[in-house]
């Protein structure tokens, strides 16, 4: 299978990440809100940093993926589907001046190699790099260094655009126009590419009206999956969610769907910043959720969908779905400043990769001091750069195979 993912925590076997590249160097204080960043990162540390990433996750047997080789890979097997990507591409980078949009396809046609294309697609386009003559007003007034195209920054954290589960995945309409943007990598991939393509499940579409990202959704077990309701994922799509997968009996084993009411703002923005699992009964919680936190059960009642909502404190829920005992690991502890400082940080946003064995950022020295006295490996990674874009280690990754339960 190309895509197999069942559980949060089972070894992982293949990843997709994606480099940072230069469109971090394109943002600018101007536009650092709209493009959802938090400050600029240093490009050269942020790659170290994310080069240590990939190579922890090489250490231990986990085969590591790029998104531009995927897409370069998808792009290489036909011409006409490298001029049709390009278009749809052009279409909604928001390009208004039909010259422009001409100057830009001659731009990416330029390269002859197709990798450093789709680098320089996510890289954003100034001004002064199309070849254009025009004399008309607009043009007068352009800035030459004005972004034409903007970047995509965000793309590193490969978590939000899609969610692996079951044998393929949740392809995401984003909250936002400039993750959007994003999901058309994926989109080519999995419809275009030789080895994905008729060959794994999509149980959402990206032209869907509600929107859902990736960090809101997380695999409890190959029955049961959790899905945030959050400042980026609405109801209207955990419903949609439910229809394709719970009446489909051929590719997704899923029975129960958790919708996880959290607080709508920037630092909670998905539920896996607050709320990841890291070993068979162990979860890292925020506590700053736990007041306002509500449960809802959606299962399938014959032709239709029901939905109950759940009564008990989220130990006592988690314990019921699992059929476990669960504990839940406070990110900072019991300090509410540190607990504060550290999600901020990305404390709670650990990428499990095998039972009990975490990855997490090095900063966030109070949550995984407590970690490791609840037994849990943790593996630390550099982060003073890659952090300032708000994701954490489970953000800068896609599983696309994890071993199944046994
Ligand atoms: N799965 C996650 N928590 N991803 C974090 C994404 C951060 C990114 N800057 C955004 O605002 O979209």
């Amino acid at each position: 299978m190309v895509i197999d993912v069942r559980s949060e925590i089972m070894p992982l076997k293949k990843v997709l990440l994606h480099r940072p590249g230069k469109e971090l160097e394109n943002l600018t204080p101007d536009t650092l809100e709209r493009l959802l960043f938090d400050d600029i990162p240093y490009l050269e540390v942020a790659q170290k940093e994310h080069d240590r990433f990939a190579e922890i996750l090489r250490e231990n047997g986990i085969e590591v993926v790029y998104l531009e080789d995927l897409v370069a890979e998808t792009l290489d097997q036909d011409e006409n589907l490298k001029v049709q990507f390009l278009k749809e591409f052009i279409d909604e980078a928001n390009v208004k001046v039909d010259e422009e949009k001409e100057a830009l396809f001659k731009l990416y046609m330029s390269y002859t190699d197709t990798k450093e294309m789709v680098l320089k697609t996510m890289e954003g386009v100034k001004y002064n790099e199309l070849d254009l003559h025009s004399n008309d007003l607009l043009s007068h007034l352009r800035d030459s260094s004005e972004l034409v195209v903007d970047p995509m920054p965000n793309l590193y954290f490969t978590r939000d655009p899609f969610a692996s589960t079951q044998d393929g995945a949740i392809l995401n309409r984003m909250y936002s126009v400039t993750r959007n943007r994003e999901t058309l990598y994926a989109y080519y991939i999995f419809n275009y590419h030789k080895d994905y393509k008729g060959q794994m499940s999509l149980f959402y579409d990206r032209k869907n009206p509600f929107h859902i990202e990736g960090g809101d959704v997380l695999n409890i077990s190959d029955e049961i999956l959790a899905i945030g309701i959050s400042q980026r994922t609405q109801a209207g799509a955990i419903d949609k969610v439910a229809k394709n997968m719970l009446f489909n009996k051929e590719h997704s084993n899923i029975k129960t769907i958790l919708a996880f009411d959290i607080p709508n703002n920037r630092a909670m923005m998905h539920l896996d910043t607050v709320f990841t699992q890291i070993d068979y009964d162990k979860f890292s919680v925020h506590p700053g959720i736990l007041g306002t936190l509500r449960v809802f059960e959606l299962t399938r009642d014959n032709d239709s969908i029901k939905t109950v909502e759940k009564v008990g404190t989220l130990e006592e829920i988690l314990s019921e779905y699992l059929g476990k005992k669960v504990t839940l690991i406070p990110c900072g502890g019991n300090d509410r400043i540190a607990a504060e400082r550290e999600q901020w940080n990305d404390g709670s946003n650990t990428l499990c990769i095998a039972p009990g064995t975490v990855v997490v950022y090095d900063r966030n020295t109070v949550t995984n001091r407590l970690m490791r006295e609840h037994g849990i490996n943790v593996i630390e990674m550099p982060s003073a750069e890659l952090s300032r874009g708000r994701g954490g280690p489970r953000c800068m990754s896609m599983p696309l195979v994890r071993e199944r339960i046994k």
